[in-house]
């Protein structure tokens, strides 16, 4: 079990968007001032959007300090509307002061091996000491059969111990080739926050969240080590949930 696992239900989007903003801005602050960097994991899906539109509005949010790299990536080009490192070229890098440097980008020219050996190496260089990168906090998404990053239900992938970043060229969504973060990566960053909303979600978030082990789906499979994880959810994914969920009131911090 995480040392701590905390569901969060939100009415809607428009109040899980400025709380998810608030605790990417208090968790960089706290890493800022520990460790002077904050390094930070994204997703694609609707984090992208809901992201774009949040942090950018939290007042005197400086990324100078921030490392950004991706939990995974489809192997098209920068400039295709699949690519997730484009949509928050053009959506947040643009909005904030992080330095291009900062933004460890895929070489999506690169064949997906090579690709993955890539990043891997990039990575390796931002987390020189660690054994494996151990990232300040990364944003997940889940998808209605339950993958996160691009780790799908019953595939091989789930098994690799020894890769960091691990490529992919039969991902069951197009498109086929992608390169993903490994589950002992995933699970050694201090604090992992999944996003999940819309009633679509509700039947695989309560398998994921009250389900059996046994038979854990990629994102039951998510439990940090030694960190935080959090599913921030609105009313409508938790609609069929029985276990304690918290309800914070307008505003509220997390
Ligand atoms: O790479 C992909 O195909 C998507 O990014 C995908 O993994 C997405 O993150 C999840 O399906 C959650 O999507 P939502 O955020 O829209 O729920």
């Amino acid at each position: 079990m995480a040392a701590r696992r905390r569901v969060v239900v939100f009415p809607s989007s428009a109040e899980l968007g400025p709380a998810l903003a608030g605790l990417v801005s208090s968790r960089a602050g706290e890493a800022i001032a520990s460790r002077g960097r904050f390094t930070l994991g994204l997703s694609g899906g609707s984090l992208v959007t809901m992201l774009s539109k949040e942090l950018p509005a939290l007042p005197d949010l400086d990324g100078s300090k921030w490392v950004v790299g991706f939990c995974d990536e489809r192997l098209v080009p920068p400039g295709d509307p699949e690519s997730t490192y484009g949509l928050y070229k053009n959506q947040l890098f643009s909005k904030m002061n992080i330095p291009a440097g900062a933004v460890l980008s895929i070489d999506s020219s690169l064949p997906v091996t090579e690709c993955a050996e890539d990043y891997a190496r990039k990575l390796k260089d931002v987390f020189p000491d660690d054994d494996k990168p151990v990232f300040d906090m990364l944003l997940l998404g889940m998808g209605p059969d339950g993958h996160t990053c691009s780790l799908f239900p019953g595939h091989p992938l789930l098994e690799e111990t020894e890769k960091t970043v691990a490529p992919i060229g039969d991902s069951p969504k197009p498109p086929p080739c992608r390169v993903t973060l490994t589950l002992p990566v995933v699970n050694s960053a201090r604090c992992v926050v999944f996003v999940s909303t819309g009633g679509s979600k509700a039947p695989v978030l309560k398998e994921v969240l009250e389900g059996r082990e046994g038979a854990a789906l990629p994102a039951a499979r998510v439990v940090p080590t030694h960190g935080d994880l959090f599913w921030l959810v609105d009313g409508p994914a938790a609609a069929d949930l029985t276990i304690v969920l918290e309800k914070p009131g307008p505003g509220a911090r997390l």
